[in-house]
């Protein structure tokens, strides 16, 4: 057990000091591409300044022989890329490591940190199991940030794909300070969990609960009832919000594999931002409106959590006490609720000019 004293020390002479804190930057939508595909990579200059993070994939989705051009495409993507990445970026750059059991992961690391480590922002590891795989990656960071001479720690993501991630969320996402935040990884972890959906993520017409019959006749058990479809993946959400709030870092949900139903996308989208996801996963470019529309708290959505603020700021302002607004009673917990939505729509909007003409628009208005 490390001593707390020791916990932001740097892990290796001359690497940058461990973050104290994890910075709450836009982060909506993170759009996976594949640097070895020509056609993919071509469109990563347009995409800088309109997507919130751009994740080069090395993982998953990259066929073996191409994992080497992979991440020598990411490589070039970072030296050559007006404006992506770093802390001053409004695009952050993020990489998808292979997985730490596999024969890629090593040279994933030892090639990107010296290449491109002055910007990229954050390294995202599969198949986190434990707190072992994030101190294994914080030591090897902490060496290559050190022999690069790099003076800003590159913070590390954890996707949650197995069993054993879940059932150790609170210690992976404590292992580090280094650790930015969660995702959800819903086809690995289906298959480790051996749960009987083939998708990627989103939900299943069989997870459902069923409207009660009128009566125990047979006709009306056989009779047409209401079913009501669940949501596979809200335990698994729910914890990793929880887990990720304790140690003040972020949770996302992940990849939505049905590329067509952008409705069912937008859907599960916004039932992990109503539980308290910061962004998720764009696999498609049509995705990345649909994730930064659901991650961006409404227009009507800050319009009323800005009056309750005023009406409580007219109280005295120190947030004791109650008010009824609209006919429903206002203090402070519902208080600290609107401030989480207006303080998320300020930092959308310093970085999103059409997200702060409508929230302007609405205030005037
Ligand atoms: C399941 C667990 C996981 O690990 S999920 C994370 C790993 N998977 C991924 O990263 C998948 C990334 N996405 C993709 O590979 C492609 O989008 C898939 C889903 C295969 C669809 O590709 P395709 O059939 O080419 O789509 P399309 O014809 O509609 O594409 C139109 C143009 O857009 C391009 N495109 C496609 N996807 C991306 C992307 N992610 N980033 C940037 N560009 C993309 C296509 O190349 C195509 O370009 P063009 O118009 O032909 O020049
Ligand atoms: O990597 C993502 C997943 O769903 O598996
Ligand atoms: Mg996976």
């Amino acid at each position: 057990m490390r001593s707390a004293k020791d916990f932001f020390r740097p892990l290796a002479v001359g690497a940058p000091t461990p973050p104290t804190e994890i910075p709450a930057r836009p982060s909506r939508a993170i759009h996976f591409f594949d640097p070895s595909n020509p056609k993919m990579a071509a469109k990563v200059p347009d995409m800088v300044g309109s997507v919130d993070v751009l994740l080069g994939n090395l993982e998953d989705a990259v066929k073996a022989d191409n994992k080497v051009a992979a991440r020598e495409g990411l490589v070039e993507i970072g030296q050559n890329t007006e404006g992506l990445g770093g802390p001053e970026a409004q695009t952050q750059l993020w990489t998808r490591i292979n997985a730490l059991d596999s024969p890629w992961a090593l040279d994933d690391l030892t090639t990107l940190i010296p290449a491109i480590g002055h910007t990229l922002d954050v390294v995202m590891v599969p198949k986190v199991q434990g707190a072992e795989d994030i101190h294994y990656v914080d030591r090897l960071l902490a060496q290559l940030e050190a022999k690069a001479g790099l003076d800003r720690p590159i913070l590390v993501h954890a996707i949650l794909e197995t069993a054993r991630g879940v059932a150790n969320i609170e210690e992976i996402c404590g292992a580090s300070p280094r650790m930015q935040g969660l995702s959800l990884g819903p086809a690995d972890l289906a298959a480790d969990r051996r749960m009987k959906t083939t998708r990627v993520g989103g939900g299943h017409p069989g997870y459902l609960v069923r409207q009660d019959p009128a009566s125990s006749s047979e006709a009306d058990i056989n009779a047409s009832r209401s079913v009501f479809q669940q949501d596979l993946w809200h335990y698994t959400i729910a914890r990793m919000v929880d887990a990720c709030a304790m140690h003040g870092i972020y949770p996302y949900y992940g990849p939505f594999g049905d590329i067509a139903d952008v409705v069912a996308c937008e859907d599960q989208f916004r039932n992990a931002f109503l539980l308290g996801c910061v962004g998720t996963w764009s696999l498609h470019p049509k995705q990345i409106a649909i994730a930064k529309k659901v991650f961006s708290p409404s227009v009507e959505d800050v319009a009323h959590a800005r009056r309750v603020v005023a009406a409580m700021s007219a109280l005295g302002g120190d947030g004791t006490g109650a008010v009824m607004l609209d006919g429903k009673m206002e203090d402070d917990a519902s208080l600290k609720q609107c401030l989480v939505m207006v303080e998320l729509a300020e930092r959308l909007a310093a970085t999103d000019p059409e997200l702060a003409e409508l929230y302007a628009a609405a205030e005037e208005g």
